[in-house]
């Protein structure tokens, strides 16, 4: 379109409801969406992705609540991030609407083969989880291996069933959903006020993001019901995390591989590594691989950018680079790019105001 008719069509694009685009239908996007309608119910709310359920990366995740550390983001703000996740997790887990949304908690340890660092000893999050203690003499029997534990309890989604819940609340609030590649954040501009980025790892191309770089992760869903305790080794490359119906057993963390091929080697060693933790695990079925692309980053990207080009302005808010944490703090981060969004329709208020005097 003429920059100079998009001019006159984002003047007369109607302020008092504004009009916004967020991109990606992944945990990030659809629980943006959903706080964006929450705290602006005059705004018009569309979603676009290329992929949604059961094709995200955010499909493939165990879903369990144990933060990881951004290094460059400050760690109250992540310690807040994740405690207004897991208080609203938890309240969707204490309600009628749990099984639905796949929602529950889930008691287990963290061991550690050698002594832990301080941090690792009292990570920042301990306060937030419930019932955060050291392991007993005689839990750690059951880990011979392990010199040193953390008995706790947290939540975890069933991932494709929390994101079909989030897509049907959207729904209900009247947000649009469309599948959609965007190649370029301004061929929006014609037809929204303001555009959400929650496209994770495909902000490596869409905005040319070179700090996000994939971590590739392999896991394995498998039928073993009677496994009802997480386990997590402390180096965070072995775990077992029960959930309604599976179990997810990890994993990898290769750093700036693409491929989204299981690899079945790696498939043999994540079992083996499983079952020397959980022993009980050489009697589990069905075995389904899975593999995706974290879209991991120094620190999330959390911030409003207003683009301009051609004396024309189109505010974005950012929300991607949650790496291995993204059900972790999804919704800590949607409140925080939902509030950005207000900062953006008030300076968008405010400039269609004084363009009218
Ligand atoms: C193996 C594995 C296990 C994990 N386990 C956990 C866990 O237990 N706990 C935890 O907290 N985190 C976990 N994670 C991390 C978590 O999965 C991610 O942090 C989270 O899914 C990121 O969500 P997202 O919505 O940003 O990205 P995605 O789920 O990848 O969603 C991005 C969306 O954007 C869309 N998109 C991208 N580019 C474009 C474009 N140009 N145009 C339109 N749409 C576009 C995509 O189609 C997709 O819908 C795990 C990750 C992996 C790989
Ligand atoms: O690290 C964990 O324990 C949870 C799984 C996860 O977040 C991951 O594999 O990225």
């Amino acid at each position: 379109m003429h920059v100079g008719a998009s001019l006159l069509r984002l003047c007369t694009l109607d302020m008092a409801a504004p009009k916004v685009a967020v991109i990606g239908a992944g945990v990030v996007g659809l629980s943006t969406a959903l706080c964006i309608v929450e705290t602006c119910p005059s705004c018009s709310v569309t979603v676009l992705s290329d992929q949604f359920s059961p094709n995200t990366t955010s499909n493939v995740a165990a879903g369990i609540l144990i933060p990881h550390t951004y290094p460059g983001t400050p760690i109250h703000v992540q310690k807040q991030w994740f405690k207004e996740t897991f208080t609203y997790l938890f309240a969707l887990s204490n309600s009628n609407e749990a099984s639905e949304a796949g929602v529950h908690l889930v008691s287990g340890w963290q061991i550690f083969k050698n002594t832990p660092t301080p941090k690792e000893e009292l990570p920042f999050w301990s306060d937030v989880v419930l019932g955060f203690r050291p392991m007993s003499e005689a839990e750690l029997q059951k880990f011979p291996q392990h010199q040193f534990g953390q008995a706790f309890t947290t939540l975890k989604c069933e991932c494709p069933p929390y994101l079909l819940w989030l897509e049907k609340r959207l729904k209900a609030n009247g947000v649009q959903m469309y599948t959609r590649k965007v190649a370029d954040l301004w061929e929006l501009h014609s037809e929204y006020n303001i555009i959400v980025n929650c496209s994770g790892i495909g902000a490596h191309q869409l905005v040319g993001d070179e700090k996000l770089l994939p971590v590739r992760g392999q896991v394995l869903k498998v039928h073993a019901p009677w496994v009802k305790n997480f386990i997590r080794d402390g180096d965070g490359l072995t775990y077992i995390y029960p959930g309604i119906y599976s179990v997810t057993l990890g994993g990898t963390r290769e750093k700036e591989k693409w491929s989204l091929s299981p690899d079945p080697d790696t498939t043999k060693d994540i079992f083996e590594r499983c079952c020397s933790l959980e022993p009980s695990l050489w009697g589990a079925q069905d075995i389904e691989v899975k593999v995706g692309l974290r879209p991991s980053r120094w620190c999330v990207r959390l911030e409003r950018q207003v683009l301009s080009r051609g004396g024309v302005k189109l505010p974005v808010v950012h929300n991607y680079g949650h790496g291995a944490g993204g059900f972790s703090v999804h919704r800590g981060t949607a409140k925080e790019a939902a509030r950005l969004v207000g900062e953006c329709i008030a300076a968008l208020q405010g400039s269609s105001s004084r363009a009218k005097l």
